[in-house]
């Protein structure tokens, strides 16, 4: 404190600029508000649409009633199989706009889809209106008939596979030996008792396994796995679904039909699609329904029963038609109408040139009747492979154990239960069992020798064999086509390990494919729509590849708005939690004055804005944690770029993040009554965002990078302690003895920030100190200086009440004390890059991730 004559730039009042506060804190609150009721409106669509009749679309109501398609049965949807052709009339598609319009209340549910011109986001609302499905163009229907003749059959065969973990008791083998094969045309059911080793075959076969010591190899069409090229031609259908809690079923289904469905086929044709996948899980009366589950923090959304979602899960698998699709125990948890239908229309997939692998767990009589192979484990032993009316006669007569229909019931049960060994099994109820390892061991190596000597049973291609031709004027496999593979692989009979001929077949076969299509070109014809039954990749080339970047970018930033906009801990959340701290922290320091006696307080001020800012992302960690857990099951599933989907993301999420953070410091500084003035109250804000985003990013990437939430909160509370304590306000700088611990400061972002927001509040201004100190802190100083007599003096007393009117405290001198010297622009650059580092560190993490997911 210095008392000095010149008295010209003492700091203003701050009067109208200090009542900032007002609209921050009103325009918070309607913000909020908004938001809240958007998510209300989609979480209950059917008290939205009866008030929208009511209130403001009565007429609309009459026409959505009219239009409203009956729901389609599960079975009706399996047994029609409704084509993804393009035969769709004008009225259906009409049905549809108004299914999409009566059936759930739609206020703001849309399809997303990438031919939509608009910059940006796309525009929700429209859409809610039922925004019409129009029926495909002309050039989507050509287009369309072209790609469903794009059949490239795969067929894919796994030898000698094995799979064993390093345990703390030793190795542990899950996996030894299995042999089988997946062919076009071809249900292969993977069956076993739990524990069998069913999941960990799929993810093999599927390319998804990386962790454990593997043996063996995979190839397609004959030769070695090509593991990107597979992950785009094939789908995998989790046991466990990864959807965002906020979408509805229908924008899920645009989500993931913009994403892996080629670029050309347009809007209309995509919504065709969707209709068709929808309408064959049984899920066409619930496109507006939120998919629901628990939001990460713990709110619980009401959406989809689990049935339902598992059947969303299988829509999405499907939607490219993948070459192969892999179903991880797909009817578990389906009621069995819906399992069976949901298989049956597996089954007609297949029947058309695709394949299905499908782990399955006690089919019913009608399900296991789908299936034309078998896979049967056991302790990770490969019991059986090959047709399923095989499995019954080799295990009677190939290894002694007599199926009896009347005792042992349906032949898949009795399989299951004939290699479970980890049960008593009496043989006066179950009749001869295997009931001990060497049993297994025994009858595993038996099949495995009658496979290598090519008796397998799978003698030719499944569907061939199976004698369900394709419909006539179909350019989908042929009988000529199938005529090449059985010439490769064998007819019926002939041994089936033909490596070298499975691939010939199968080029020659692709061959054939161009040859149609070239005529089909040549003479523009490919068959009237109806009779086009598009077949196996028939949409190929997919993920990642079907949408360009930018198209990834669009749809993963309407996924993102739509994720923070609708969770209500979000962008609401966040925005009422920023104003009422503010207001929290404003009221303890309310209207600080510009005397000298406010600068103890105002420096608290200057401290404790960037503390709430530093601990306020802890408030989200669970948000963190999820975006990881989503991004690892879409970038398994190789759905996008991890750059679309960073980009993507902070875009959705920055924007907000600022509002909020200008909103809460623009309320704490007004109530306060800091430095009114627009430079200071700019720089304030400055400072206030960058701390905010750089212990949001750090969060981030504490989450992305450590195995799980508590590491992730270990890590980052040691980050900000550190940014605490070497935050140059609670110890100088200057103070620390141990000098060379004292470096850690060039790590404290929050140390940048206090530098930033004091010289802001302090740099070039002086206070009035002619009021004299205040009597509290006259007192105080004898106490706090005892061996200073002179304070008790009168003359000294009266000089700090009563100094004069010509004193001034020149607040630089703070700055001098805290040796607060950097340039304000270093501090920004500083800061600045900062947030860079770890956006940069945050998304090499991301990259670290998709190679790194362990399975
Ligand atoms: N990382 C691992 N380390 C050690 N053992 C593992 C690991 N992952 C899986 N296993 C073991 O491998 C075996 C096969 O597991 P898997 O999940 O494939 O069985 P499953 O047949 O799919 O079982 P369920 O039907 O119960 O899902 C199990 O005994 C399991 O404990």
């Amino acid at each position: 404190m210095a008392a000095n004559a010149t008295a010209s730039v003492l700091a203003p009042h701050g009067g109208a600029i200090h009542a900032m506060w007002v609209p921050c804190v009103v325009f918070a609150h309607v913000f909020a508000g908004y938001f809240m009721l958007r998510m209300l409106l989609v979480m209950f669509p059917k008290a939205t649409a009866d008030f929208k009749r009511k209130f403001c679309c009565g007429s609309s109501s009459s026409t959505q009633q009219k239009h409203t398609p009956k729901p389609v049965s599960p079975k009706a949807a399996a047994a029609q199989h409704v084509r993804f052709d393009t035969a769709s009339s004008p009225d259906q598609s009409k049905g549809a706009a108004a299914a999409k319009d009566a059936n759930m209340g739609r206020s703001t549910t849309t399809y997303y889809d990438a031919d939509d011109e608009e910059a940006g986001l796309p525009d929700i609302s429209a859409a809610g209106n039922g925004a019409a499905t129009t029926a495909p163009s002309k050039r989507s229907q050509l287009l369309m008939r072209r790609l469903s003749t794009m059949i490239r059959p795969m067929a894919m065969e796994w030898q000698d596979i094995g799979c064993s973990y390093n345990t703390s008791s030793g190795m542990r083998t899950v996996l030894k030996a299995v042999y089988g094969k997946a062919e076009p045309g071809d249900m292969l059911a993977l069956m076993g008792p739990s524990g069998a080793g069913k999941s960990t075959l799929m993810d093999i076969l599927a390319g998804r396994k990386s962790v454990g010591n593997l043996t063996g190899s995979v190839l397609v069409n004959g030769l070695p796995r090509k593991k990107d090229e597979f992950a785009r031609k094939t789908a995998y259908v989790p046991q466990d679904d990864n959807f965002m809690p906020t979408m509805t079923v229908l924008e899920t289904c645009s989500y993931y039909a913009t994403l892996t469905l080629p670029r050309k086929l347009g809007k209309a044709t995509r919504q065709e699609r969707i209709k068709e996948v929808l309408a064959a899980m049984g899920l066409s009366h619930t496109t507006g329904t939120l998919v629901g589950g628990t939001l990460p923090g713990g709110i619980i959304l009401r959406g989809l029963s689990g049935g339902e979602r598992k059947r969303l899960s299988i829509a999405n698998g499907i939607m490219s038609t993948p070459c192969i699709v892999f179903l991880d125990e797909p009817t578990s948890g389906l009621d069995s109408f819906a399992a069976l239908s949901v298989m049956s229309y597996m089954r007609s997939m297949a029947r058309e040139g695709q394949t299905v692998v499908s782990s399955i767990h006690q089919p019913r009589a009608a399900i296991w009747a789908l299936f034309d192979t078998v896979t049967l484990l056991s302790m990770g032993r490969l019991m059986f492979y090959g047709p399923r009316e095989e499995m019954a006669p080799w295990f009677t007569e190939g290894c002694g154990y007599p199926y009896d229909p009347r005792m042992h019931g349906l032949v898949s049960d009795w399989g299951m239960d004939l290699v479970n060994i980890g049960f008593k099994k009496p043989e006066s109820l179950f009749g001869r069992m295997m009931n001990t390892l060497e049993e297994l061991d025994t009858a595993a190596d038996a099949f495995r020798k009658r496979y290598l000597a090519g008796q397998s049973g799978l003698t030719a291609p499944a569907a061939a064999a199976r004698g369900t031709p394709p419909p006539a004027g179909s350019p989908t496999p042929s009988d000529t086509e199938f005529a090449l593979l059985d010439a490769a692989y064998g007819s019926p009979g002939s041994n089936t390990n033909t490596q070298q001929g499975g691939a010939q077949a199968v080029a020659a076969m692709n061959r054939a494919l161009d040859t149609v299509q070239e005529a089909e070109q040549r003479g523009g014809n490919g068959g009237s729509a109806g009779e086009q039954q598009g077949g196996c990749c028939g949409m190929g080339g997919r993920k990642p590849s079907s949408a360009s970047w930018f198209t990834q970018f669009r749809v993963l930033l309407w996924r993102e708005f739509l994720s923070v906009t609708r969770n209500p801990a979000d962008v609401a959340g966040r925005c009422l939690i920023f104003s009422w701290l503010a207001i929290f922290v404003g009221l303890i320091y309310y209207n600080l004055g510009s005397d000298v006696d406010s600068l103890r307080a105002r420096l608290n001020v200057l401290f404790v804005e960037p503390v709430i800012l530093l601990l306020l992302p802890y408030v989200y960690m669970s948000l963190y944690t999820a975006d990881k857990q989503y991004y690892i099951a879409d970038s398994s599933a190789k759905l996008y770029h991890p750059s679309a989907y960073y980009v993507a993301k902070q875009m959705a999420v920055m924007p907000f993040a600022i509002l909020n953070v200008l909103l809460f410091s623009f309320t704490l500084y007004g109530l306060a009554g800091l430095r009114p003035d627009g430079w200071a109250i700019g720089i304030n804000g400055l400072m206030s965002v960058l701390m905010y985003l750089i212990a949001a990013q750090v969060l981030a990437f504490a989450a992305v990078v450590t195995p799980n939430q508590d590491v992730a909160f270990m890590l980052a509370i040691a980050w900000t302690a550190v940014n605490l304590l070497m935050s140059n306000f609670m110890v100088r700088y200057k103070d620390m003895t141990q000098v060379w611990f004292s470096q850690l400061r060039y790590i404290s972002a929050m140390g940048y920030a206090f530098e930033g927001y004091a010289q802001a509040e302090f740099k070039g201004i002086k206070y009035s100190c002619a009021g004299g100190l205040a009597p509290s802190i006259t007192a105080y100083l004898p106490d706090f200086l005892p061996n200073t007599p002179i304070l008790r003096g009168t003359l000294v007393t009266g000089q700090l009440a009563n100094p004069g009117a010509d004193c001034v405290v020149e607040l630089g001198s703070i700055l001098e004390y805290f040796e607060l010297f950097r340039p304000l622009w270093m501090i920004v650059v500083i800061l600045v890059g900062y947030l860079l580092f770890f956006h940069i560190v945050t998304y090499l993490g991301f990259l670290w991730l998709t190679k790194k997911e362990k399975r």
